[in-house]
């Protein structure tokens, strides 16, 4: 027998209580939990538990005031601590509430009654949408779209280039929420399948779709077959979530006086729901291919995550258990980028931080180093800023030692600090050619000195160094003129494969980045360089000139494990324009 004022969990325990999850896995048939109630759930529990041990119709009142309290007011502060989902998917929750549904059914405009208990409502909208946040998903299913709160809301929390699929057997259903869709600019995101969701899966995986997040909610008894299903083809990705509404089935699973309340006229359709959650919970639970949480939201949301093999080589277990996109990820490292004030160097310095990385922004104007230290801390991420001139030893030094001192060591160094000048070859001043070499050549040079000095003290760790170059360092770049930038560049090139050779033995990888010509202000606004644009347009095969942000990813492979063997490349990002 429990005692009054502490829990006793054992999976026997469980048995008695329902025996909702059978042949129960025998390491967990020791699980031993003995403590004070401390949860809203357990203090409830044990409140009527005493409730039927009062002594006086008083007492027992008193117990039981107290357990409604708590329980009434759970869901309801769960709702008002939450964020409150965009209006756009108010607009719609209250639209349906508003929706009257007997007269939709008695028209013949929907097949099925529906209540408004169908609708997910405003928490779990923001439940799922969150989960797509936390998981990066870019591809979401949904099966039981009803009128649509819960697509909406997906499809808000993930990037523009994402695609929600959202499956009902209602057509009804999809004319409901277009307009919504529409106001929010949402509906070339999302997109409604009205068929049954068995035949919605079998044609999603035909097309070789596969989703970050699935969310199931729809009918109770089909569960088991759409996760069989949904395994079976690989519509979940690795690392993704297939996220399970009515898990709890109003207390059923475990057990049998949920029941009680429930007409006799339904108590048949409820049991079979209840059975078929039973096995689903049970069948979830012992698949090898996944782990899963019941967590007690609302009615009960189950998140099951498709695990990798623990058996086989690196390629079917991952590297170290992991999804090969683990290793793009720089959390933990300390990255510097020379000239991060402005244009590339600042996209860098937002690349490395959002990947993880603490990152000190040098430029040799310290406001503008301040100024992008602080966004990144906007963005909540670490950062300092760092004066320096690269082309003076003790600057380059001070801005490891910096470094070293902000954050405790330095792993990855963008060495970006560089100038330009146009002039005809013959005409270029003796000054413009030493000042280029010294900041692009020399300044490189003394900044991969002091970095690698701080990391060949370190053995064992993994240092990247990336030398920004230039397409130039490759092809002589034209109608512009600007022989002394070229030969700058192509000297980068040749440094950074011979200190790639010098410290490849001792763990620092040098690679060089080459963009192409990048899309900036400067040229923007430049009248100089507008006539420019359309000769360029024309030597480039993709026809297009770079963007910032088309060099952000390549910073972050050259940086991370992800190009681990990789050390004395010249990574050329310019549109396919040197293949001419
Ligand atoms: C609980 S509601 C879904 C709520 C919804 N996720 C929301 O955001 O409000 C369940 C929906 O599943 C749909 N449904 C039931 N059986 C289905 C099936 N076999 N295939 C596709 N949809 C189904 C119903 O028409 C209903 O609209």
């Amino acid at each position: 027998m429990r005692a009054y004022n502490q829990h006793t969990l054992t999976m026997d325990t469980l048995h008695n209580l329902k025996d909702a999850l059978t042949n129960t896995k025998s390491e967990r048939t020791d699980v031993s939990i003995t403590r004070a109630p401390d949860t809203p759930l357990e203090i409830m529990a044990d409140l009527l538990q005493k409730s039927l041990s009062a002594k006086s119709p008083e007492e027992k009142e008193s117990y039981v005031k107290k357990a409604l309290e708590i329980s009434q007011g759970l869901d309801d502060y769960m709702t008002v601590a939450t964020t409150t989902p965009s209006g756009n998917v108010h607009t719609m929750v209250d639209a349906t509430l508003r929706n009257d549904w007997n007269a939709a059914h008695a028209n013949g405009e929907t097949k099925f009654k529906y209540t408004n208990n169908f609708c997910a409502g405003t928490f779990e909208a923001q439940f799922i949408a969150t989960l797509c946040k936390l998981t990066g998903a870019k591809r979401v299913l949904e099966i039981g779209m009803f009128t649509g709160t819960t697509a909406l809301a997906c499809a808000e929390s993930i990037p523009d280039d994402g695609k929600v699929y959202t499956c009902d057997i209602e057509p009804y259903m999809k004319t409901f929420s277009k307009p919504f869709f529409e106001k929010a600019g949402q509906d070339k995101k999302i997109e409604v399948c009205i068929a049954p969701a068995q035949d919605t899966l079998s044609e999603l995986a035909k097309k070789g779709e596969c989703f970050d997040l699935i969310f199931v909610d729809a009918d109770k008894t089909g569960y088991l077959a759409y996760f069989q299903k949904i395994m079976d083809l690989g519509l979940l990705a690795y690392g993704g979530a297939l996220v399970v509404d009515n898990t709890l089935f109003k207390g059923g699973v475990y057990t049998d006086s949920a029941l009680a309340e429930v007409p006799e006229e339904k108590k048949a359709d409820v049991r079979e729901m209840t059975d078929a959650l039973i096995t689903f919970n049970k069948t979830v639970r012992d698949d090898p291919r996944v782990d899963v949480i019941v967590l007690p939201i609302r009615d009960g949301v189950s998140i099951i995550t498709h695990k990798r093999p623990s058996q086989g080589d690196v390629i079917m277990r991952g590297a170290k258990q992991n999804s090969i996109l683990q290793k793009f990820k720089l959390v933990g490292k300390v990255a510097l980028v020379t000239g991060g004030g402005q244009g590339l160097g600042r996209a860098y310095c937002h690349a490395l931080a959002e990947a993880g990385a603490a990152v000190a922004v040098v430029d040799l104007a310290f406001d503008k180093a301040e100024e992008v230290a602080k966004e990144l801390k906007v963005k909540g991420l670490r950062a300092i800023a760092v004066q320096a001139d690269v082309t003076s030893k003790a600057d380059t030094e001070k801005m490891v030692d910096d470094t070293v001192t902000a954050f405790g060591k330095l792993d990855i160094a963008v060495n970006n600090a560089g100038i330009n000048f146009n002039s005809p070859a013959e005409e270029t001043p003796e000054r413009e050619w030493d000042l280029t070499f010294n900041v692009n050549c020399k300044g490189v040079f003394l900044s991969c000195q002091a970095e690698a000095r701080h990391m060949l003290t370190r053995p064992g760790e993994s240092c990247s160094i990336i030398n920004i170059a230039s397409m130039a360092s490759l092809l002589v770049p034209h109608p512009q003129k600007q022989a002394a930038y070229n030969c700058s560049k192509a000297a980068v090139v040749k440094l950074t494969q011979s200190l790639a050779v010098e410290w490849a033995p001792r763990g620092i990888r040098v690679n060089a980045l080459s963009p192409g010509i990048v899309r900036t202000d400067l040229i923007e606004k430049s009248k100089d360089l507008q006539p420019l644009v359309q000769t360029w347009l024309g030597q480039i095969p993709m026809g297009r000139l770079a963007e910032v942000e088309d060099l952000m990813g390549p910073i972050i492979y050259l940086a991370s494990d992800a190009s681990a063997y990789a050390t004395g490349h010249n990574h050329v990002v310019e549109g396919g324009q040197s293949l001419l």
